[in-house]
């Protein structure tokens, strides 16, 4: 299934909707960076066009782009090595001065904000410097301003994206389907757009949801497909512990992104607000059953539990009621101690900013099959591979794998993994010679899990599928798990 986001990336900046005045702020950035050699933020929402602005603005001055990670501590020496005063020569000047790209590579530094816990602050500092100093075009791109550092801020432009409009949204939408050869009905455009509520990316996923099987849209689709987004923990409680019956509390429980541990956690803290006797009694045995098949979780890794987990803190909880209940409830935030969880938690996080994937979708079936497929660190290339690729450390590895406490088995597959991912940083820098393309790019940056899926489709069933195309994927210029093998 061709990614409609990917399929409609804007490949022209005139193409990027809904941000006019931060479109040619952009590019007039461009058209006098000689004059001017500032690096430039570009901030806003998830989803308004940011990355896909920075793209097309690179074709559009037939400059060749390169994707790093701000939060990657390896970035600033792979920019400083390629693009910084010290090296204003053979590397770039010889590869690229007489060719046809315009002599320029656009470095695509995405994640600008999220470098605080990954760089100590003489790192963070020498990043800043870098930016500062380079001798190419640097586009920043964040999500809050404000959380960028206030050095690396002052060392550049700044251009605000803003959310995009659902007026704005509805003629993507429509031109997207004219061009699938999708009927539709106005409204349930209007209704996708105004629910999406700023962000594009989110519209045209949901877009793709409703409309690209039967390809014809009508409101009632799109009222089908919220019932799909994610819900919220406060609702969610609402829904359990006043409104919904068993199964449907089940089905509500998937919809919230926070593990079944931690909706346990809430559930117990804030039960007591709202049953009462005998239906309490009958709550509290439902979350002991729920807490049992979490520690089977922890203790074999059989992420399967978690179904039975989840049956039992919503369905059985919800099941314990005596009937509905109304009026608004003061619900307690529970207290989150740290513990074994605080892995998992970490491993989740990775893998779903890599892969794309929401965290919920990760723990239910992402985790569960790279569980399978490095059993006890076997193969070990594979487990390699994916420590490589999600940038795990021995306590991850451990957890994922089952492998129980750490072990130089562990260690030596970590220690392995790193090289791997500095070879990769490497193969991809020299690239900055020339042949480097937005594809290769893209390879390099691990946890940019919004635009890059990677093609190893850990969810999908067919592993030796993925396995076998490995190569392809090389030709394709994709990254994935099998870059690493
Ligand atoms: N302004 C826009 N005009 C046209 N299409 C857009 C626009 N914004 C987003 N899209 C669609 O959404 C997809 C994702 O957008 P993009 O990755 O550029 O967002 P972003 O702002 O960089 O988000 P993030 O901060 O999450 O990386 C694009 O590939 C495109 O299909």
């Amino acid at each position: 299934m061709v990614d409609w986001t990917e399929k409609y990336r804007p490949s022209t900046l005139s193409a990027v909707r809904g941000n006019d005045k931060a479109r040619d702020a952009l590019a007039e950035w461009a058209k006098t960076w000689d004059d001017h050699r500032e690096a430039v933020v570009v901030h806003g929402s998830p989803g308004v066009g940011k990355t896909s602005a920075a793209h097309a603005l690179a074709a559009d001055m037939g400059w060749e782009t390169v994707e790093l990670n701000a939060s990657d501590q390896r970035t600033s020496d792979v920019i400083e090595r390629f693009a910084g005063r010290a090296s204003k020569n053979a590397t770039l000047a010889g590869s690229t001065g007489g060719d046809d790209t315009g002599g320029r590579q656009l470095i695509v530094l995405d994640e600008a904000d999220n470098i605080h816990g990954n760089y100590d602050r003489g790192g963070a500092s020498a990043l800043t410097r870098v930016v500062k100093d380079a001798d190419q075009p640097i586009v920043l791109l964040a999500n809050d301003y404000y959380d960028m550092s206030r050095g690396l801020r002052n060392a550049c432009r700044e251009i605000e994206f803003r959310d995009v409009s659902a007026r704005s949204i509805v003629p993507v939408l429509r031109d997207i389907c004219r061009r699938e050869d999708i009927e539709f009905e106005a409204d349930a455009l209007d209704r996708i757009a105004e629910v999406n509520d700023g962000d594009l990316r989110s519209a045209v996923n949901d877009l793709q949801a409703a409309a690209e099987s039967d390809r014809r849209l009508t409101v009632d689709d799109v009222a089908t497909g919220d019932r799909d987004r994610s819900l919220d923990i406060f609702p969610f409680l609402d829904a359990v512990l006043k409104e919904e019956s068993a199964e449907e509390a089940i089905q509500s429980a998937y919809r919230v992104d926070e593990t079944p541990d931690d909706l346990t956690k809430w559930l117990a803290e804030n039960v007591t607000k709202v049953y009462e006797g005998e239906e309490l009694a009958r709550a509290y045995d439902h979350l002991a059953d729920a807490d049992r098949w979490l520690g089977r979780v922890r203790a074999t890794q059989e992420y399967g539990y978690w179904r039975y987990a989840t049956d039992a803190l919503a369905g059985g909880v919800a099941a314990a009621r005596d009937g509905q209940k109304g009026g608004w409830t003061r619900f307690n935030r529970p207290q989150f101690w740290p513990s074994s969880d605080s892995t998992a938690d970490e491993v989740v996080r990775k893998v779903a900013d890599s892969g794309g994937f929401s965290m919920a979708t990760t723990r239910r079936e992402v985790l569960p099959f790279l569980a399978a497929m490095t059993h006890h660190c076997k193969p070990r290339d594979l487990t390699v591979a994916m420590a490589a690729y999600y940038d795990l450390d021995e306590a991850a590895v451990s957890f994922v794998t089952g492998s129980g406490e750490t072990t130089n088995k562990v260690e030596s597959i970590v220690a392995d993994a790193q090289e791997l991912r500095e070879e990769a940083m490497e193969d991809h820098s020299d690239a900055f010679g020339g042949e480097y393309t937005t594809a290769d790019a893209a390879a390099d940056d691990d946890s940019n899990g919004d635009d890059s899926v990677p093609e190893t489709e850990a969810s999908d069933d067919d592993a030796e599928a993925t396995a076998d195309d490995a190569d392809a994927d090389a030709d394709d210029g994709q990254s994935g798990l099998s870059d690493f093998m």
